[in-house]
């Protein structure tokens, strides 16, 4: 059944190095929309299935795959998810923000070789175009602070003149609906930026009224 497009739910993709923080975002947006009434639903790519798995345990392990199976599993990982999770739930007026999403793999394998606009036009033969997407731009210097403050070790994704190759790919984009946002600052300064980015998006939703009686 085709939804009328004024139900549908939008796509919000959250972008940037490892460490940029997106998981921080996605949480602090994911409390606001539900706040103004929206149904959201959170995710990440590459997925905890098999598909993703096989690319998430080959970079745990500092042995990522070779890049034409990693970049088959991730197209297979993002398929199964777009089938199974994503469209389902937009088709349901859900809201559903994304860690991460094929902006990604413009950044991870093109900065692995392969060519950008050709991995865009792979995504986008199956992918809907994201509504809004937000690059948090942070230099790979204070994202590999962040990491090793959060104690963690580093993968295989991980390593700091990579990590300048994606971070220049992010840079090179340039899509209408992707929203850069400077996050340097702390994570509420960082969140008010992309609230304010939704909210001239669809000032029909967060008009100022909606927005003061929350506050
Ligand atoms: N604005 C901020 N200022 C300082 N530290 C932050 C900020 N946002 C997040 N952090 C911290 O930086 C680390 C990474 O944050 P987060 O996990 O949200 O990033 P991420 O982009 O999802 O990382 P990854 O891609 O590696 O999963 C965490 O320890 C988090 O607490
Ligand atoms: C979707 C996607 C991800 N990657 C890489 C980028 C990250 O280093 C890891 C995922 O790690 P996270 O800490 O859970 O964000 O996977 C990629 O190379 N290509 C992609 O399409």
């Amino acid at each position: 059944m085709t939804v009328p497009l004024s139900t549908r739910g939008k796509l919000l993709v959250f972008e940037g190095i490892d460490g940029s923080g997106k998981s921080t975002q996605i949480n602090l947006l994911a409390d606001y929309l539900n706040a103004h009434g929206i149904r959201t639903l959170c995710s990440f790519e590459p997925t905890r299935g098999p598909w993703g798995m096989k690319v998430r345990q080959a970079a745990a392990g500092n042995e990522r795959l070779d890049i034409e199976e990693e970049i088959s599993c991730l197209l297979q990982d993002r398929r199964e998810h777009v089938h199974n999770v994503i469209e389902p739930a937009l088709e349901q007026g859900t809201w559903v923000l994304l860690d991460r999403y094929y902006l990604s793999m413009m950044a991870y394998q093109g900065a692995s070789g392969c060519n950008v606009e050709e991995i865009r036009e792979m995504n986008e033969e199956f992918a809907p175009v994201p509504d809004l997407a937000f690059w948090l731009d942070i230099p790979v210097e204070t994202a590999l602070l962040r990491m090793a403050e959060r104690g963690l070790a580093r993968d295989a994704f991980e390593e700091a003149s990579f990590l300048e190759h994606c971070y220049r790919i992010y840079a090179s984009m340039d899509m209408p609906w992707l929203v850069r946002i400077p996050a340097l600052g702390d994570a509420l300064q960082t969140q008010q930026q992309i609230r304010q980015a939704v909210a001239e998006e669809y000032p029909q939703i967060f008009s100022r009224a909606n927005t003061a009686a929350l506050a």
